[in-house]
């Protein structure tokens, strides 16, 4: 059987957990694995230092040469937990809004909700350094995306699930992140990648164990309530509707 090399750029976060997983026992892919967080997954991408990427959706408009491949993303169809604003006031009343500097996605879809849903003009500040977070201001919000989010749970008064908020706008689902390849990549690559992508998803409990992860039943819980990997018909459809209102925003020119 012929063998594919290659090398991936993926996020670190649990939510690949399984990915890495099927990348890792794929037969047909030997792949160099590149973790970081999404930010970095694009500059990694963008700088030719991965073929094959797990990027976040708003990096898309920087990307010319990159075409998405897989029927598989980070998505969620429900409350995604890992995607938060919090602030000690209700978000109407929020005049600062820090953002995750390892996001790309989220940092565009805050600026969504704050026009067509929260109906606010908050000043906008890019979080990098999280101590920040510690002792707010009154009006301050933080963007959180990953497994940060998990440490700062029960800290705010408020918690807005992005995901949550999406379906509140549009009703739709929403996708985070999805595997990008170079235009015109060997189609040999893009099934190997689509078959150990999809050993991954089926596989979540060995992943978690693999991973070595402390507490199983409930990573189990976020990876099956919470993160949904299809992509389907229906979150190829909010994907559009994301890139089509991201557009009044740019993106970050220079991530990671
Ligand atoms: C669901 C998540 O989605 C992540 C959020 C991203 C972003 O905001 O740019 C990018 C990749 C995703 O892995 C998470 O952070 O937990």
């Amino acid at each position: 059987m012929a063998v594919v090399k290659t090398s991936i750029a993926a996020v670190s976060y649990l939510n690949t957990v399984p990915f890495i997983y099927g990348i890792r026992h794929a037969d047909k892919l030997r792949a160099e694995l590149l973790l970081a967080p999404p930010s970095a997954c694009a500059r990694n991408f963008i700088d030719r230092k991965a073929d094959i990427a797990l990027v976040p959706a708003g990096a898309l408009p920087l990307m010319d040469d990159a075409e998405i491949v897989t029927n598989y993303c980070i998505g969620a169809e429900k409350s995604v937990r890992t995607v938060t604003v919090m602030s000690n006031v209700p978000i109407g009343e929020a005049t600062v809004i820090h953002l995750d500097s390892h996001s790309m996605t989220s940092a565009l879809l805050v600026r969504i909700l704050a026009a067509e849903l929260w109906h606010i003009r908050p000043e906008w500040r890019e979080l990098t350094d999280y101590s920040a977070a510690e002792h707010p201001a009154e009006g301050e919000a933080f963007l959180f995306i990953g497994d940060k989010v998990f440490g700062y749970e029960g800290k705010f008064r408020y918690t807005y699930d992005l995901a949550d908020c999406w379906r509140e706008l549009t009703g739709k689902p929403f996708v985070f992140a999805v595997w990008v390849a170079r235009k015109g990549s060997a189609p040999e690559l893009i099934d190997a990648l689509e078959s150990s992508l999809e050993l991954g998803v089926e596989r979540i409990w060995e992943a978690i164990v693999e991973s070595g992860h402390s507490e199983k039943d409930y990573a189990y819980g976020y990876l099956t309530e919470n993160i949904d990997f299809l992509f389907d018909y229906q979150k190829r459809q909010a994907l559009e509707l994301f890139r089509d209102k991201a557009k009044k925003f740019t993106p970050r020119a220079n991530p990671g």
